[in-house]
């Protein structure tokens, strides 16, 4: 089934388009959550797992995708690679959809080799096989064309979604992709070129399987990109700890409140260290993650088209 068709199902089965980031950072750990591990940077990895899978048994009847970031996990080398992949295929056990963020891209083999690795089957002696089987990846367009296609391409073949970075949150963005050339700023000729390579992999709902990461922190550009981009599905990062409210984030929706998913990662998974969060939740840190949730969900859903979404029905 086509990406952004399982996507918007799930988005509209839990009623709320939420993604939760798992960005697990060791020194952010629940107290005492690292004691329990070996001192070494095996168990390190393992508590990374650990508390990756505590986080998706919280979030997997709320949300409809989590986000993993790899460079957490790539810190701590083969083993947290290792707990990146077991935590994911936990997450997909549990029905959620996972996309991996690892913003990936090169010259077209080897873009072609992270496709499959990531979203495709590698050779395995006679017969070919999944990988990391990712539902999703992040990937980087700033090479150009021949450095996408092959992503698309494994995705459109394999039911699986990417989406391309157009406009970034962080503070440092608009320093390229600003820049104007030929009468337009960078990210806004990329927006455009996404729009091309995304058309011909549109799915029933409209929407295609390449979508744009847009950050919350800059909600004009959101705003632009959403009316020049329709059929693009956007992943929006920056929502919380960033700074980007659910009014920056309410332009990224369609009328019928789809069309984007909202990333928090640290404002979710480390609810737990505020100190109102600590008052009401004492050490019952899970309990802290579905109380941050719960208030996303009622935020976007008061604020932006989100609301619309219809109410999930019990399960
Ligand atoms: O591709 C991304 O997800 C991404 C793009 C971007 O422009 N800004 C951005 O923050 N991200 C990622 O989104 C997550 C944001 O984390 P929080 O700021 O903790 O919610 C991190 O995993 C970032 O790497």
């Amino acid at each position: 089934m086509h990406f952004a068709d399982r996507l918007n199902a799930a988005v509209k089965r839990v009623g709320t388009p939420i993604c939760v980031g798992i960005d697990p950072r060791p020194e952010d750990l629940p107290p005492e959550f690292l004691d329990k591990f070996p001192g070494d940077r095996p168990g390190v990895a393992e508590s990374l797992r650990v508390f990756g899978d505590g986080v998706v048994d919280v979030v997997a009847p709320l949300v409809p995708i989590v986000k993993f970031q790899a460079a957490f996990y790539e810190a701590y080398g083969p083993e947290g690679f290792a707990a990146l992949h077991a935590t994911a295929q936990y997450a997909q056990g549990k029905g959620l959809l996972v996309l991996i963020d690892g913003k990936r891209n090169d010259i077209g083999s080897t873009a072609d080799a992270y496709a499959r690795a990531y979203l495709g089957k590698v050779p395995v002696g006679e017969s070919f096989e999944p990988s990391w089987n990712a539902d999703g990846l992040t990937v980087n367009p700033y090479l150009g064309s021949d450095g996408i296609t092959p992503f698309v391409k494994v995705a459109a073949r394999e039911g699986k979604g990417l989406y391309a970075l157009v406009r970034t949150s962080n503070a440092s963005a608009g320093e390229f992709q600003d820049l104007i050339a030929d009468g337009k700023a960078i990210y806004q000729h990329v927006a455009q070129r996404l729009a091309q390579w995304a058309e011909p992999y549109r799915g029933a709902s409209g929407y295609s399987l390449l979508g744009a990461v847009v950050g919350a922190t800059y909600p004009d550009q959101l705003a632009e990109l959403r009316a020049t981009l329709p059929g693009i599905p956007f992943l929006v990062p920056g929502y919380g700890t960033q700074g980007g409210s659910s009014k920056d984030v309410a332009p990224a929706f369609d009328t019928d409140g789809l069309g984007a998913i909202i990333n928090n990662s640290r404002g979710l998974t480390y609810a737990y260290s505020r100190p109102a969060a600590r008052a009401k939740y004492g050490a019952e840190w899970q309990a802290a993650i579905e109380g941050a949730v719960h208030e996303m969900i009622a935020d976007l859903a008061e604020n932006t088209n989100a609301g619309k979404l219809r109410t999930p029905t019990a399960e």
